[in-house]
């Protein structure tokens, strides 16, 4: 069951993005059982952190002011595949719905990464040109480093091979690393629908120009 819930204003339809018009952006959440896909969700929300969730699969609508612009995140928070799904499995349906995704595990959860490993692949391979469809891979739990099972180079390799974001973070410990996650995954959207559109050629040569004077700089 995938229960709608509404937070601030929300619009339907896709939304071209331009300097004067709302962007909207289809997020799906995946990840094995209890690696914190609902905490993540909720701390991007309501920037709290509540402890329990339970396990109702939901699409949350979540509108925010971002750069003078706003963005409507459409963000569907997939619940474990406990029962139909084997894990690491995604739907046609999910493909088909999402501009984006984000994988979790927990650091401390080595055989949730290798679910985001099959995940990843499984994406790269219905999604095939990879860049079009932006993956933000995450470590959650970051606070229990004691009791890490993954490595940050393992997250770090594997996202690099995959051509995904990359980011560890606590969502029980602060919602900053939550919000640079979304915002990042917006950025690589914003950058795979200029890039169909044929518009992300002047700000790839910004950005290269800023990588080479921002290293200078650092010298
Ligand atoms: N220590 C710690 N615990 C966390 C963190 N994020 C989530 N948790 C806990 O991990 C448990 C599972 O969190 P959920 O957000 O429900 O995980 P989920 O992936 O949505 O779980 P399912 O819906 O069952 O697949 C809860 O007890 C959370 O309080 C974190 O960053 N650190």
């Amino acid at each position: 069951m995938v229960v709608h819930v509404n937070s601030g204003a929300h619009h339907t339809g896709k939304t071209m993005d331009s300097n004067q018009q709302k962007v909207e952006a289809n997020i799906l959440l995946l990840g094995a059982e209890k690696v914190g896909k609902s905490a993540l969700t909720v701390r991007f929300i309501t920037r709290r952190f509540i402890g329990e969730y339970g396990n109702i699969e939901s699409i949350y609508c979540h509108s925010d002011r971002i750069d003078g612009r706003e963005v409507c995140f459409n963000i569907w928070d997939s619940s474990h595949p406990q029962n139909a799904l084997a894990a690491g499995e995604i739907t046609e349906k999910q493909l088909q719905w999402a501009d984006g995704f984000i994988l979790v595990y927990s650091i401390c959860d080595r055989s949730s990464f290798s679910v985001v490993h099959q995940q990843v692949q499984h994406i790269r391979r219905c999604k095939k040109t990879s860049g079009a469809f932006p993956v933000v891979i995450v470590g959650n739990k970051r606070d229990l480093h004691h009791r890490r099972t993954v490595s940050s180079e393992e997250g770090r390799l594997l996202a690099l091979s995959a051509d995904c974001g990359f980011f560890e973070i606590s969502a029980a410990e602060a919602h900053h690393g939550v919000i640079i996650v979304f915002h990042e995954l917006l950025e690589l959207i914003r950058e795979a629908r200029a890039l169909r559109k044929g518009t992300a050629g002047i700000k790839n040569i910004v950005r290269s120009m800023s990588a080479v004077f921002g290293r200078r700089r650092a010298e």
